[in-house]
């Protein structure tokens, strides 16, 4: 038995609150003040012959991720939830990149591998190229929102922050890839902006080996936010609705 209670956030009102079974304890969040994010499922990312399969990372397994993406977003559509798809790469001249003075142009494998290999160069993360495109099996709708980022972070140089202030959001659900990389950086940057971050670890995939994903979950699960999953989400949103006063 769970005796630890759930988490509340205590500005929020809570008259249509869920409550979500995730660890380390139970987390309660309204719908309507909560986005779920689908972080980076772009062609780079998620299937082979993109950037991260280029740069030698194994992307052979995330196939059942999208799936699982795919069943969130209905889910949270359906509840009413925001849904934001974030896009990561930079203008074709690789201006946004930042040049030798950014460390992101020393750090980035998509930058590194184009160097290394002059025949990419203009192909990987660059805007209007299949790389940056959204998977095929990921489509957003109207409605959504769709966030162009050039750093791994999501509130770094975006709109992100004011979009969701704007909107009285304070609850993130996160999905997509990398959980070690844009995932997990966008949560603790959430949770340096009072944002309550939650992953969704069946619908993540890490950039790197097994332990990489481990540790990511360890992190955010012990320091920065909480760790759920797929049918948890779907089933506390449902019982939600089924809560809801229903109108004749
Ligand atoms: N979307 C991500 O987590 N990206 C990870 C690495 C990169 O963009 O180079």
């Amino acid at each position: 038995m769970n005796a630890k209670r759930a988490v509340v956030c205590t500005t929020a009102s809570t008259t249509h609150a869920v409550t979500l079974p995730a660890r380390p304890e139970d987390i309660v969040f309204p719908p309507e003040q909560t986005a779920l994010i689908v972080v980076d499922m772009q062609n780079a990312y998620a299937t082979p012959g993109g950037y991260l399969d280029l740069a030698g990372f194994d992307v052979s397994a995330t196939r059942p991720v999208i799936d699982r993406i795919n069943i969130a977003v209905n889910a949270a559509r359906e509840a009413g939830i925001q849904i934001i798809w974030f896009q990561n790469g930079w203008d074709d001249n690789y201006v946004e990149a930042g040049g030798p003075g950014s460390p992101n142009w020393h750090k980035s494998n998509a930058l590194k591998t184009m160097r290394q290999r002059p025949e990419l160069e203009g192909t990987l993360l660059a805007k209007g190229t299949w790389d940056y495109q959204l998977v095929d099996q990921l489509t957003p709708q109207p409605g959504d929102i769709v966030l162009p980022k050039p750093r791994y972070s999501g509130f770094f140089n975006t709109a992100l922050d004011s979009m969701l202030r704007s909107r009285g959001i304070r609850h993130l659900v996160f999905t997509g890839i990398a959980t070690n990389v844009c995932v997990e950086s966008t949560l603790r940057d959430g949770f340096f902006l009072e944002y309550f971050g939650i992953v969704l670890e069946d619908a993540t995939y890490q950039a790197g080996p097994l332990f990489a994903q481990q540790a990511a979950i360890f992190n955010i699960e012990t320091f920065f936010g909480w760790v759920s999953n797929v049918d948890s989400f779907c089933a506390t949103l449902k019982a939600g609705q089924n809560a809801l006063p229903q109108t004749a």
